[in-house]
């Protein structure tokens, strides 16, 4: 059996790489550096996007689509060359579907610090050396900035709709709190107005677990040997992430305590489950880079919507947009009292709904049609 340490691995873990196919991106190249939020500027600044429907002559109908963790720009679609996975949320994009392309233009970005076409660890610097560990610090808010940069470069003055899960729910808000005359609609899904104690403590583990690999390297691990990497750390990672991103209740009805095929757990083998987190520790080794997972995890743990705005329900009542806050009900990484609070604070807000799933977080990327539906609520 191969640990994920031991799969044959492309260089800079699966990280999209100056001269790999564009697929269907396009990118925005910002032409000065990008004011940070702690402090300094970040050179160089691209972003990769997709899009799909035609921009309408007045511009309104516009949907920013931003993605969770280790998402990307690629919302539908088959795996293809510059694209290593099928689409993220498959079905909710095309004629016909909840974001109908005959009439909506679909935006979605890959974020600032990601690793599949925008600007993050793995790029170069304009000095032709790569990022790395000298990557700096982003927030949630930097992201954001880039992203209002790319609207403007495309003409696109307010969203007719702008919803995202997760991390993608992060930084949703922080359009509609930072820039309320920007957002017409707002969808909010299995997110928090601030990262939870609990929520920086998972990820603490994940961080310790990257950097305590001695592949790691203090991040500068790009140019080393062909292959070479973290890819211990960023799949024990995954494997505690994804843990959390499922439901006890769901792993014990999939697997229970059987072993995997004729393997003997008390003989070096595996249980199912065991045997499940390998697989999903592998498949993120291979298509994501360990220095993008570092980066945005510490985003995810800036985010805190009051921060600077007199405290969260300040910064809530700042948003113009009529919103729909939606959580699954079997999270137990982002709970239903996250969304409630931001359904109870946000006065333009419509009561929390519950999105009815067995999968716990990633219920918002696996119950299309509940999220079809709600997208329906706001612009049907
Ligand atoms: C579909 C994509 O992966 S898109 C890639 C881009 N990814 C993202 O945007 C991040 C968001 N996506 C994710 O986090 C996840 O991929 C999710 C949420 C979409 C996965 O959710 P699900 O569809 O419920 O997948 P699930 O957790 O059941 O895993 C299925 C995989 O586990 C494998 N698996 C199931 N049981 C076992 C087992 N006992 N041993 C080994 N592998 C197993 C399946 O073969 C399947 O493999 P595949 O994904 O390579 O086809
Ligand atoms: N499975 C999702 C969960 C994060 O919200 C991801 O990997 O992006």
């Amino acid at each position: 059996m191969l640990t994920p340490s031991e799969v044959p691995l492309p260089p800079a873990s699966g990280a999209w790489r100056e001269g790999d196919p564009p697929g269907r991106r396009q990118w925005y190249e910002r032409d000065r550096p990008l004011p940070l939020e702690a402090g300094g500027e970040l050179p160089g600044v691209r972003l990769a996007f997709e899009t799909w429907g035609r921009l309408a002559a007045d511009r309104s109908n516009a949907v920013l689509v931003l993605h969770a963790l280790t998402g990307d720009s690629h919302v539908v679609g088959p795996a293809e060359p510059g694209h290593p996975t099928p689409g993220w949320w498959e079905g909710l994009i095309g004629p016909g579907r909840a974001l109908d392309t005959d009439r909506w233009f679909v935006v979605a970005p890959n974020v600032l610090g990601g690793c599949q076409g925008s600007t993050g660890p793995s790029s170069f610097t304009p000095g032709g050396r790569r990022w790395g560990g000298t990557f700096p610090f982003l927030t949630q808010r930097d992201q954001v900035t880039a992203e209002a940069d790319l609207a403007d470069a495309l003409g696109i003055e307010r969203w007719a709709l702008v919803v995202g899960g997760s991390m993608g729910g992060m930084r949703a808000l922080e359009w509609a709190v930072s820039r309320p005359e920007r957002t017409r609609t707002l969808l909010l899904l299995a997110t928090a107005a601030a990262a939870s104690s609990e929520q920086i403590a998972w990820a603490n583990i994940q961080l310790h677990a990257i950097r305590s690999d001695p592949h790691w390297r203090g991040g500068d691990y790009h140019d080393a040997a062909p292959g070479l990497g973290p890819h211990a750390g960023l799949g024990l990672a995954r494997r505690l992430a994804h843990v959390t991103y499922r439901s006890e209740p769901e792993l014990q009805v999939r697997f229970g305590r059987a072993p995997q095929g004729t393997e003997d757990p008390w003989n070096g083998g595996r249980y199912q489950v065991e045997s499940y987190l390998d697989h999903h520790a592998a498949k993120l080794v291979r298509r994501f880079d360990a220095g993008s997972y570092v980066t945005l995890a510490e985003a995810m743990n800036s985010h805190e919507i009051g921060r600077g705005r007199g405290g969260t329900r300040a910064a809530l009542s700042r948003v113009r947009a009529r919103t729909l806050v939606a959580g699954v009900d079997s999270d137990r990484l982002y709970p239903l009292p996250q969304q409630a609070e931001l359904a109870a604070g946000i006065p333009t807000a419509d009561r929390v709904r519950v999105v009815e799933s067995p999968y716990g977080h990633d219920g918002f990327l696996i119950e299309g049609e509940q999220v079809a539906a709600l997208i329906g609520e706001l612009v049907g």
